[in-house]
């Protein structure tokens, strides 16, 4: 375990995050989380709603900082957020008054590259995500599916190692979401990214991850860490994808049923 630690790309330590509510109540939505995350992997988070997933991917990418434990990338303490850590959201982060390509090219931009070498980026990026033909569109003019490849895009401009991604593709439908799948398996494979991406869909999960964690319901723990050894492309219609797919459905249950009763005990109180 030490040596694997030492390796690891990600390294999440004794991690606690407890909220204030409000009137004296507190909410702790992460406890004692530990994670060695070695470069390169993909890993999901899976659990319902309220188990911390949000809160874990944000602490990683230094937007709300644990408050206990720690979290390292690289070995360095994160503090904050960094370039090292790139972050796409489920609702497409862009600017609405900017084309898709200046999109893309804005933290290039930001960091003050010269624009031969941000434009030949941006170039590779279109094509890489099947944007080309629509690099003068606004967002506003774009599905949802072609925001998201954008966001995408905007991330992978930076060149971070790290990817963190929040439920992204969770308002699309199903044919886009396996399209953008599809997508991310290839540039993962391509760049040797390593993501961590949070998802409620246990098939999503089993699709893309080599690793799950599931987490349960409030505190949020780290409920089971399973590697997920399936060859890719996977068939979801497969027989083993079928048995982690019940597995693991059972284990979200177990976590959805938890979440419900905490409902029903609020509603009591109130
Ligand atoms: N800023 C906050 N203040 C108070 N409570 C919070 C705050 N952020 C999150 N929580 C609580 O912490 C718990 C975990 O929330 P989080 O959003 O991380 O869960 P999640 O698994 O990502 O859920 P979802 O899938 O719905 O986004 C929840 O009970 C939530 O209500």
């Amino acid at each position: 375990m030490d040596l694997e630690k030492n390796d690891a790309h990600i390294v999440v330590a004794g991690v606690s995050k407890v909220f204030a509510t409000g009137g004296g109540r507190e909410v702790v939505a992460l406890q004692d989380i530990g994670l060695a995350i070695p470069r390169g992997q993909f890993v999901c988070l899976l659990g319902p709603s309220g188990c911390g997933k949000s809160t874990l991917l944000n602490a990683v990418a230094g937007f709300a900082l644990p408050s206990t434990g720690t979290i390292t990338a690289d070995g360095q303490p994160v503090t904050a957020p960094g370039p090292e850590r790139g972050m796409v959201f489920q609702e497409y982060a862009l600017f609405p008054w900017m084309t898709v390509e200046d999109n893309i090219a804005f933290g290039l931009e930001i960091k003050g590259q010269p624009k031969a070498a941000i434009r030949a980026t941006v170039d590779k990026l279109l094509a890489m995500l099947s944007l080309a033909d629509f690099r003068q569109r606004y967002p506003k003019d774009l599905s949802g599916g072609m925001r998201q490849r954008v966001a995408i895009a905007r991330v992978l401009a930076l060149d971070s190692p790290i990817m963190l991604m929040d439920e992204p593709f969770g308002a699309l439908d199903a044919l886009t979401r396996r399209n953008l799948q599809d997508e991310l398996l290839r540039i993962w494979s391509e760049l040797k990214k390593t993501i961590i991406f949070v998802t409620h869909s246990i098939e999503e999960a089993i699709y893309l991850a080599d690793r799950i964690v599931v987490m349960t319901y409030r505190p949020g723990t780290i409920k089971r860490d399973i590697l997920v050894d399936l060859p890719r492309l996977r068939d979801p219609a497969g027989a083993d994808f079928n048995a982690l797919k019940r597995e693991l459905g059972q284990l979200v249950m177990e976590e959805q049923q938890r979440h419900h009763h905490d409902e029903l005990r609020l509603a009591a109180v109130d």
